[in-house]
């Protein structure tokens, strides 16, 4: 009898922007603790998992030339990791994932790490696996910090390394502009340049999570503007200065704030409503400070399948700069 091949499965799932972000000092296993909030935004990639004898990984889209397909990338460290969690064998496990990015490589918008949410949810699918959100979210922070929270979307605090979860209730949407810069910045570097600041001086450090958590219930963008903040901005600017002129530059085109968005060098602009972001953006890309914008809004949820049959979205609005 012949065995019935399942049909491949395709997941989508959010971009991160960090609300708030403090980082603590340096841990033995290289880590920092962190308290942050994160927000999924409408600026998702699509992994397509399916069982095939010519295992292995493809890339598409934005920044595609800059991902590995080897065993780095963070899509097949999920497969991998999934496969040996129920006993099917991490070196050969019969599937080809198809990533088409949007969300910037190395862009402090937790791209890779979305993937790699993307891959446990496709797979638990394709596989027919009856595993909770829960469970995956264990075998998500095995892969990176900002896995868990790929997995629930919406608005979350995020404690730990940032990979423990738990949701915050925002019912409101926000509007964000999100400004890409020319090359990627990389996340370890920019803990080690906060650390060196650190031991050379002392950065102002965002207050209290609480604060932001109230901004959020109170649903008004203009409260929640005042309440940004990200320790690591800091790091981010000293390590591409460039940035400065990127955050006025948004500011200066209407936006209510502008933060590094995690690691960066993405800056992420928030915005009254709908149409003041789409002013910002236009803007922001005749301003020729960064490389592309776009605008997205949040939160949304978090890595969902959307079906084998569903034809493909058009992407998010772009301007370029
Ligand atoms: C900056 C953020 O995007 C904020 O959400 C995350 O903290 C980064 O999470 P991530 O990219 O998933 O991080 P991982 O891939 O797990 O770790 C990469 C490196 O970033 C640094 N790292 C990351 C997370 C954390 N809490 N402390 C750290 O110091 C460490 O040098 C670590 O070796
Ligand atoms: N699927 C993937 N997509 C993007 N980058 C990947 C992927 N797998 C591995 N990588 C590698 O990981 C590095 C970081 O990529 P990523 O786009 O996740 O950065 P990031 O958005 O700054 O991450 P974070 O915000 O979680 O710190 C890239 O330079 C790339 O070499």
């Amino acid at each position: 009898m012949l065995a019935v091949v399942p049909p491949p499965v395709t997941v989508r799932v959010p971009a991160k922007v960090n609300l708030h972000l403090a980082v603590g000092d340096p841990r033995a296993d290289g880590y920092h603790d962190l308290v942050t909030i994160f927000q999924a935004l409408s600026l998702t990639d699509e992994v397509t998992v399916a069982t095939a004898d010519d295992p292995g990984v493809e890339v598409h889209g934005e920044g595609a030339d800059s991902v590995p397909t080897g065993p780095s990338n963070l899509a097949w460290r999920a497969v991998r990791v999934l496969a040996e969690h129920v006993g099917r064998d991490p070196d050969d496990p019969k599937v080809r994932v198809v990533i088409r990015k949007s969300i910037p490589v190395a862009g402090g918008m937790a791209g890779g790490s979305a993937d790699a949410a993307a891959a446990l949810v496709g797979l638990a699918s394709l596989w027919r696996l009856e595993v909770t959100r829960d469970e995956l979210a264990d075998l998500a922070g095995k892969i990176g910090a900002d896995v868990p929270f790929a997995l629930y979307g919406g608005t979350a605090l995020g404690t730990d390394r940032g990979d423990r979860i738990v949701p915050v209730l925002a019912r409101h949407t926000y509007h964000w502009v999100l400004a890409f810069d020319r090359r990627g910045l990389s996340t370890p570097e920019v803990f080690g340049e906060l650390d060196r600041l650190r031991a050379d001086g002392d950065p102002p450090r965002v207050g209290e999570a609480e604060a932001v958590l109230e901004g959020l219930s109170s649903g008004d963008p203009r409260q929640l503007a005042l309440l940004l903040g990200n320790d690591l901005q800091a790091a981010a600017v000293s390590l591409r200065p460039n940035l400065r002129r990127t955050l006025r530059a948004g500011v200066n085109a209407g936006a209510l704030a502008g933060m590094v968005s995690g690691s960066g060098p993405t800056c992420a602009f928030l915005c009254t409503d709908g149409d003041s972001a789409v002013r910002v953006a236009a803007e922001l890309a005749g301003a020729g400070v960064c490389r592309t914008v776009r605008v997205a809004q949040g939160p949304v949820h978090g890595a969902r399948v959307v079906g084998t049959e569903e034809a493909p979205r058009p992407a998010p609005p772009e301007v370029h700069a």
